[in-house]
């Protein structure tokens, strides 16, 4: 299949089964995955596989940060309202875990497929390569694996949430300060029989000429 043909079938499957590439499977992606283009080839970028309990980590860190205030879709780093909880000591900052239903809703999330593949933005020391440059590197990456495992008959979609950049989420990916997550690929078994793809925009109203 050519580029062309896979980018125009390529579509994301928000419901997955239960069967999961291989570490080895998802190292042969990645490698084709890594020849995005990078300025400086800083390689500003790692990924972190999730699967079997370590889900349910991410649902209790997903239930705690939403216990604490959550995050906005504006956030940048740690949240705030989790830092403050912290501080106080109080249950939903980290001296106990958040239980019951409020826990069991975010692990359910969590469990929507039995791959997890967490996307690091992880900007390197640059005088030339500004970090947004370094960020649309990690994120070209993440679109790359989206469309070789769709091609590779995988099911996935690209998530993310009000919850990404919250202290407890971070925390969970052992993120150094300076680094970033852009968000989740879910990835599992393609439902049977493809659907259509969604319908695409008028190239007509995305090209101008200066
Ligand atoms: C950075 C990023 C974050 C996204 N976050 C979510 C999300 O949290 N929930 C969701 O339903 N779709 C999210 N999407 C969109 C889906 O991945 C997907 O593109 C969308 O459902 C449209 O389907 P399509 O890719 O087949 O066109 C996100 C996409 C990107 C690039």
């Amino acid at each position: 299949m050519s580029a062309y043909d896979a980018l125009l079938h390529r579509r994301s499957h928000s419901k997955v089964g239960l069967r999961a590439p291989s570490h080895t499977e998802l190292l042969r992606l990645i490698d084709a995955a890594a020849t995005v283009a990078d300025h400086s080839s800083l390689r500003p970028w790692r990924l972190i596989a999730l699967r079997g309990e370590q889900r349910d980590a991410l649902g209790q860190a997903f239930a705690n940060a939403a216990a604490a205030g959550g995050g906005s879709a504006g956030a940048g780093g740690g949240g705030g309202a989790w830092a403050a909880a912290e501080s106080r000591g109080d249950a939903a900052g980290g001296a106990m875990d958040v239980d019951g239903p409020a826990r069991d809703k975010f692990v359910a999330k969590a469990r929507r497929a039995p791959l997890l593949i967490a996307i690091v933005a992880s900007p390197k020391p640059s005088e030339k390569v500004a970090e947004w440059e370094q960020a649309a590197v990690a994120a070209g990456v993440a679109h790359n694996l989206t469309l070789l495992l769709d091609e590779a008959g995988w099911g996935v979609i690209w998530r993310t949430g009000n919850l990404t950049r919250t202290e407890p989420v971070r925390r969970l990916h052992r993120l150094a300060p300076n680094e970033q997550l852009l968000g989740w690929l879910y990835v599992g078994d393609a439902p049977p029989g493809r659907e259509m793809r969604r319908k695409r925009p008028n190239p007509a109203d995305f090209l101008t000429e200066l």
